[in-house]
């Protein structure tokens, strides 16, 4: 099953119409964002092959993403730990984070110790807002994710990359490729790049938007809030 992209512009058109006339509060989309990242955590990394889960988080709405899943894994019984060193003022973000708390859900600072010690990796970092060169603190976190051997699921976008023209070709160090990435919504078209395991996620779109933007609506089955899909059309 293939599905057309959606660029960089209009995916934030298509959040901004989601929060307005759509109605949905970003809590809501962010939920069930941070829900379908959860569930192809469940697949890729079933519990008994491992549940300790790193997930990083960046200071936007793709770090959102990630503190949902995490407490969605909680719940599923994995063990996560959050690394998320540029915290959000906004209250929806320390709402998220009170709920890790209340969980006992750990929080690191050392990124690079972590990824030592954990069985799965969750790339929250930067989503379709992304853009320039990776500033502080993350471009050793990214060096980190690119160094590992541990498998890593990067949200909506792997961290770094154009959500355009995709893996960075200059600059120090070899550029990051993660084994899967869940793309909300629709893909970005960053995936031309992408070789791995692609899952969709974001139940939410109507098919009305769906046409507007021309986006394929993807094929979900039963209660389920991720596809895996194999390629993409330009
Ligand atoms: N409609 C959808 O599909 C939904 C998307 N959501 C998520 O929201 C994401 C987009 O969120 P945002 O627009 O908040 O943005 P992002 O989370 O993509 O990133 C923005 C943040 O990264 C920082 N940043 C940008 N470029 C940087 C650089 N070069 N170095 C360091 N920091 C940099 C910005 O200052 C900002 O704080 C999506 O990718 C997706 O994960 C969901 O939360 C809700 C529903
Ligand atoms: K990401």
């Amino acid at each position: 099953m293939a599905l057309k992209t959606l660029s960089a512009k209009n995916a934030a058109a298509l959040d901004q119409e989601l929060m307005s006339t759509g109605a949905f509060s970003i809590d809501q989309l962010m939920e069930l964002a941070g829900l379908s990242v959860s569930q192809a955590v469940f697949q890729l990394q079933p519990l008994n092959r491992g549940k300790r889960i790193l997930v990083a988080c960046g200071p936007g709405n793709n770090g959102g993403d990630g503190l949902v899943a995490a407490r969605h894994l909680f719940h599923y019984g994995y063990q996560p730990t959050v690394y998320y060193p540029k915290q959000s003022k906004n209250e929806l973000y320390h709402r998220l984070t009170k709920q890790l708390k209340d969980l006992k859900v750990p929080f690191t600072d050392n990124f690079q110790e972590a990824v030592q010690q954990t069985d799965h990796i969750v790339d929250a970092i930067f989503g379709f807002s992304f853009s320039g060169s990776v500033r502080e603190p993350f471009p050793s976190v990214i060096a980190a994710l690119a160094d590992t051997k541990k498998p890593v699921l990067s949200v909506d976008a792997p961290s770094s990359w154009n959500i355009e023209s995709g893996p960075p070709d200059s600059g120090p160090g070899k550029s990051f490729h993660p084994d899967a990435l869940i793309s909300l919504t629709a893909p970005k078209p960053l995936v031309k790049w992408f070789k791995g395991r692609h899952f969709i996620g974001g139940r939410f779109l109507s098919p009305e938007m769906a046409e507007k933007y021309d986006l394929d609506l993807p094929k979900y089955e039963g209660i389920d809030q991720i596809v895996e899909v194999e390629a993409v059309n330009e």
